[in-house]
Formats: C-alpha cells, structure tokens, sequence
C-alpha cells in the first residue's frame, strides 16, 4: 500500500508572547511529535476529547499555520513533495520552500475547516464564491470557465449545478457543506483534510456529506482523506483506520473495527466505555467513563499525558513518555500499561501510527 501523506515527528506550538519579549516565552504544545501516515485511497480518522490538538493538527497537515501557532519541528511530505511547514519545522528546505504555499494548498493538500460552510459569503450568489475560490489559484481563469467547471463536477457527483446561481440563504446547511466540499476540491487535491465537517449538520446531511466525500475517491477526485471528528462513532462510515489523540499526542492508531472494538489503550477504552480484557483468564475490568479533564497544554503531565486520570496507571506512567507498542496488525498503543500486557506478543516498540 503506497503511502500519500508521510507526517514525522511533527509538533507545533502557540507563541503566547509574540513581541517576543521574553527569552522563553511560555507556549501551548497542542501537537507533540506526532507521526503519521495516510495510504493511498485511505480515509484516516483522528478523534479526541475537545482540545487534545485535533484542529491543530489538521492545520499543520493542510499547510494553513499562522500565527500564533508555529510549527517547531517535523516534516510533512504529500504525493512524494515536501510541504512547507510554517516556522520550518526542523528541515531547513521547507522555510525556504514557503513561497510554494498556495500552489501546494488546493492543489496538493485542500481543507475543510470546521464551519466551511459559514465562509459563504452571503450577499454573492455560489456562483460568485466559485469564480474567487479559483480565481485566486488560477490567476487566468475566466468566469465563465469558473463557473463551467463547477457545473461540470456538481452534475458527476448527482449534486444540481442550479445550486450555482442560489444565494447561501436559499440553501439548506446540508447542501451549503456539501457545496462547499465541492468547491474545495475543485483542483483535484491530493489530500482532503476535513475537521468536524459534519458538525453542526442534522443526521441524514450528515450522511449525505460521508456519501459525498466516499465519491471524492471513488472518482478520483482527491487520493485520500484526514477526517477529524470527536464523533468517534462516525468513523466507523467513513474511516479505515482511526487515531485517538489526547492532549496533543496520538496514543492510538489501528484499523477501524479494532480501535472501536477492541480498543488497547486506557483512554480509547474510557472513550469507547468498553471492556478490557487483562489477560486471559483474569477478570474483566470496565472504565464507564473518562473521569477528570484534559490537561492543561501550557505544561502538561510529564511522563504519559494521560496518567492522572488513567485507572490503571503505574508508577513508570509518570516518569517516562510510554513508547508507541504494536498490539496487533498495523495496530499501536502508546502506553506502559499495554506494552507490560502485550510483552513477547509485539516485542518490539513503534513509531506512533506509522504502520
Ligand atoms: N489561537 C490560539 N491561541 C492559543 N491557544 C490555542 C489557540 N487555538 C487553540 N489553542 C489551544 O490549543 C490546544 C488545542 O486546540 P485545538 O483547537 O487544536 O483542539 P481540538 O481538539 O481541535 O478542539 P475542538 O474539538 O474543541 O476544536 C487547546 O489547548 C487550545 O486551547
């Protein structure tokens, strides 16, 4: 399976003290060193409770940094290039790279930010919103092929290319999302990054959205996608594999069914209320729900981020960063408590998600 979206060691910060006026100024690690690898034809969804990193991290992957958040290490590579980190990340190529930004966004990496469909303006027509949107990556291109093009990918994705003409107000929220979807991926992105792009949306418009972005790839529009959501059931309709991050870290990373269903790690088990089997033979024990708050970003927990409410933390849990463990078939869980229950199953440690 090819890899499209290669993500090493990314973290990203932000600057509470942009005039920079202190030697150290304090900052919000809200991603820490994560990695991460989107295959070609893959919907990857990344889940977590509300503020563990999530947006983020999809601004890091879309090439949309801007201050104050700052990308203070990591590289990102999509469809074999190197996109440009904001703040350089820890490859010195990519700060010089940064003036590929917007030919690589749209082209390479699109994004669905959270409330896309709120970006309508809502005195011009959609019509109107198209010829800017393209506009501005395709300096050349006339109204009328603007507006010719988005007829034409409305009409292959069963979507009424009269929308084009409607005010946003005469469009329902659903098909304002769905539109906007549309538009996003005109140039035919590489990687999709959607963040909770079904939030805000009624159930049925909910679906019609996963329908539409299942075709984006099934018709070649776009070559993968990074879907974020803190539905974690909703992955199951859309995802084949699913990251669980938590206070700016992934601390699992598995197929679909596995991480729903047999999730390894404390916190997916908390957020699943599901079952863990210790080992066999021994009783069962049930998490009902994740007690406590996240932590805070400015100086999180050290050791596992996740100790101070984990019901089966150990002493080690608060001295040392838990290593990414395999626990099964391009499955991983960064937890001490995991790898001591999966000792000689796995044996070795991973680079978090990378499998
Ligand atoms: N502009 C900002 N300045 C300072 N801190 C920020 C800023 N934006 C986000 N943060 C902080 O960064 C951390 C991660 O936030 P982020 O929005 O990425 O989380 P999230 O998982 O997407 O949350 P949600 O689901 O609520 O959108 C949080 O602690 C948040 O308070």
């Amino acid at each position: 399976m090819s890899v499209l979206l290669e993500a090493e060691h990314i973290s990203a910060s932000y600057l509470l003290d942009e005039a920079g006026a202190r030697e150290t100024p304090p900052c919000i690690r809200a991603v820490d060193d994560v990695s991460l690898e989107l295959h070609e034809g893959e919907v990857i969804g990344i889940a977590g409770e509300s503020g563990c990193g999530k947006s983020t991290l999809a601004m890091v992957l879309s090439g949309t940094v801007r201050p104050p958040l700052q990308v203070t290490a990591g590289r990102l590579r999509i469809a074999e290039q190197a996109v440009p980190l904001a703040g350089g990340g820890s490859d010195p190529r990519a700060a010089s790279d940064a003036d590929q930004t917007p030919l690589l966004r749209g082209r390479v990496v699109a994004m669905l930010p959270q409330g896309a469909m709120n970006a309508l303006n809502p005195t011009l027509r959609i019509r109107d919103f198209v010829f800017d949107v393209l506009r501005s990556h395709l300096p050349g291109i006339t109204r009328q092929e603007a507006i010719e093009r988005a007829s034409e990918r409305l009409e292959r994705l069963g979507l009424p290319p009269r929308v084009l003409s409607a005010y946003p107000h005469q469009l329902s929220g659903g098909m304002k999302q769905r539109v906007v979807a549309v538009v996003s991926t005109l140039l035919d992105p590489d990687v999709l990054v959607a963040d909770e792009p079904t939030s805000a949306l009624d159930v049925t418009s909910q679906r019609m959205l996963l329908a539409l972005l299942v075709s984006f790839l099934e018709q070649s529009i776009i070559r993968g996608i990074v879907f974020i959501t803190h539905e974690l059931p909703l992955l199951r309709y859309i995802a084949q594999r699913i990251a669980i991050m938590y206070a700016g870290q992934l601390v699992e990373v598995g197929p679909t069914d596995r991480v729903l269903f047999a999730p390894s790690h404390p916190y997916t088990q908390a957020l699943m209320h599901a079952t863990i089997v210790l080992e066999k033979g021994t009783r069962r024990q049930r998490i009902k729900t994740v007690g406590g708050a996240p932590p805070g970003l400015l100086s999180p927990p050290p050791g596992c981020r996740f100790h101070p409410r984990c019901p089966v933390a150990m002493p080690i849990c608060s001295q040392s960063v838990p290593p990414a463990v395999s626990v099964g078939e391009r499955h991983d869980a960064a937890c001490w408590w995991v790898a001591g229950h999966s000792a000689g199953e796995a044996g070795a440690t991973h680079d978090a998600a990378r499998r």
